[in-house]
């Protein structure tokens, strides 16, 4: 390789990412319970109740349960940048698994592309600030990154409950805000149609301001996912 060869920044695209980016896009819109955000630089798509309130109940103990401090993939110098709890849940369990596969299949990506899926409470004051699910691929951390299944592809998400004020998600530079209501799961495209990472699609968990919100988030990879002990998030 020339030395004057330069790693892209932050990632480019392929075929078989924009394969992806229109295969998924073309299901979800073929979908008569989903509804797409009507904006130009990001894929996001609306299904509410997905989920019925005996499976966000269910979703709500098991997250109660097993809830710790949320992590982070690279070290940031801001100690509030992600200050909620999360927890795994395990895909293999009589009760998470019909839900994991009912959102492989909504998405039309092969179950086993899917990260585990990951529960989170925020309490009064707790948030997520803005960041992006896609992997740089400059940073230290993309060789384990894409030794465990590559860049992450789309990300689906559900809220389990209403929050009585704040916690809404917020896409700042695509112009996208969604309060949690219970049962709606969030659809997006982490890349660009020619399967490039999007910048649009930074994302924030506003701070929640009254009540506690409870979420499960799962990140699809553009191959099979392999369960390393590296944190992926
Ligand atoms: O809490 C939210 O609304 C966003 C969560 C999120 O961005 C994530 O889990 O990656
Ligand atoms: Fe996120």
């Amino acid at each position: 390789m020339s030395i004057f060869a330069k790693k892209p920044p932050i990632g480019g695209g392929s075929l078989a990412r924009a394969r992806v980016s229109a295969q998924v896009a073309t299901r979800l819109e073929a979908n008569p319970a989903i509804r797409k955000a009507k904006v130009e630089n990001a894929q996001v798509y609306y299904y509410p109740g997905f989920l019925d309130d005996r499976d966000c109940d269910t979703l709500i103990r098991l997250i109660d349960t097993n809830r710790r401090p949320s992590t982070l993939l690279a070290a940031s110098d801001d100690p509030y940048f992600r200050t909620s709890e999360s927890c795994d849940l395990d895909r293999w369990s009589p009760e998470v698994r019909p839900i994991d596969e009912r959102m492989a299949n909504l998405i039309g990506v092969p179950p086993e592309h899917g990260e585990t899926m990951q529960g989170q409470r925020y309490a009064p004051g707790q948030q997520f600030r803005a960041h992006y699910d896609w992997f740089a691929e400059n940073q230290d951390y993309w060789a384990a990154m894409k030794a465990s299944g590559g860049q992450r592809t789309w990300t689906a998400m559900i809220y389990l409950n209403d929050v009585e004020e704040g916690g809404a998600t917020w896409f700042p530079q695509a112009g996208v805000r969604v309060a949690p209501k219970r049962g709606l799961l969030l659809a997006w495209n982490n890349m660009k149609p020619d399967g490039a990472p999007n910048p649009a699609t930074l994302h924030e968990g506003t701070p929640v301001v009254k009540g506690v919100k409870y979420i499960i988030t799962k990140w699809f990879r553009e191959h099979p996912w392999i369960n390393m002990p590296i944190q992926t998030y």
